[in-house]
């Protein structure tokens, strides 16, 4: 398994806090105490000719600096909406949203986040690795810094043999195996990842999953992680928030408890606690009630 670890690794705020574990337990301070994000009463709602669909109703969310959050619930529940309100990409209709304190449009013109959503949006016509390597051009990271953490990034999602392909050459899920490089090139302190594996075969995402874990341990990034899947939201989380159908609210968490220096591996799959911790969040996901229709959700 590759070493994520880049040779001339870019300073952020978490590697002025010393190793690893300092830099979770400090990464509030580091920071400035402000949390990764943190969203209040967030409501969304989309004007379509079909009506007003209300996406997202009084939504909260904290996330730690450092944290590893998965958020979990049924389709088309907002989870997508969510991100995208961090991320800055759809406007809030009413509450608020900070991302380290700042307002999202603020975040984004720092690069305090790396995003990896569902569909890869990679540039068509630049090369695997010109994509990789956008994120760091844009900051000025010199050519030969540049080539080196790209060289790494494109090995540790097992792509280096296409390094000067174009995506459109690619299949779905190494595309999306670019845009999660894309989202590690600067080492942010913050990982927005919407389904980031969902197009992946199992043996990769496994792959992925454990080094995705690895990474937000070494770098001390945040994550908010979307998935479907219950079992991969428990393997890498701190925290497994649970929505309800639409309009979606947070109906319930659940604190995994696995330490983030407990490492991600087959052993962990199949420890007791972690199916524990799986039926835990199956319990609150089927006990969240269909909203207008006073059914389980299933
Ligand atoms: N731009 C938009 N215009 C109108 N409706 C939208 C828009 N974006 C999302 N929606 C609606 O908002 C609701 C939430 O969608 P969203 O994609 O956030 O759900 P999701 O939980 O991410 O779903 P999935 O798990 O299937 O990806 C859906 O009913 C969707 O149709």
């Amino acid at each position: 398994m590759s070493d994520l670890s880049t040779p001339t690794p870019a300073p952020t705020p978490a590697d002025a806090a010393g190793g690893p574990a300092e830099r979770r337990a400090e990464g509030a301070a580091a920071t400035g105490t402000s949390a990764a994000v943190s969203a209040r009463g967030v409501t969304k709602t989309f004007r379509t000719r079909q009506g007003v669909v209300e996406a997202l109703r009084d939504v909260d969310l904290e996330v730690g600096a450092g944290e590893f959050v998965a958020l979990l619930g049924p389709s088309g529940c907002g989870k997508s909406t969510l991100m995208r309100l961090v991320a800055d990409l759809e406007q809030l209709t009413s509450g608020s949203i900070e991302v380290f304190g700042k307002s999202p449009d603020r975040a984004r013109r720092d690069q305090d986040y790396g995003i990896a959503f569902q569909s890869a949006g990679l540039l068509p016509w630049r090369t695997v690795a010109r994509n990789v390597a956008l994120p760091l051009e844009l900051h000025g990271i010199s050519r030969r810094e540049r080539k080196e953490r790209v060289a790494h990034l494109l090995d540790m999602v097992g792509l280096s043999d296409f390094a000067g392909h174009h995506p459109d050459q690619l299949s779905g899920g190494m595309q999306q195996r670019v845009a999660i490089a894309r989202a590690l090139a600067e080492q942010p302190r913050l990982l927005l990842m919407d389904e980031p594996f969902g197009a992946l075969d199992e043996m990769t995402r496994e792959r992925m999953q454990a080094e995705l874990a690895r990474i937000s341990v070494e770098t001390g990034a945040a994550v908010v992680f979307v998935t479907h899947s219950i079992p991969e939201g428990v393997f890498l989380a701190d925290r497994v928030v649970v929505m309800s159908p639409r309009p979606g609210r947070v109906v319930g968490e659940v604190v995994t408890g696995i330490g983030r220096d407990v490492p991600r591996d087959d052993a962990l799959r199949q420890d007791p606690a972690f199916f524990a911790r799986v039926t835990e969040v199956r319990e609150v996901l089927h006990g969240a009630p269909v909203a207008g229709e006073g059914r389980e959700l299933r």
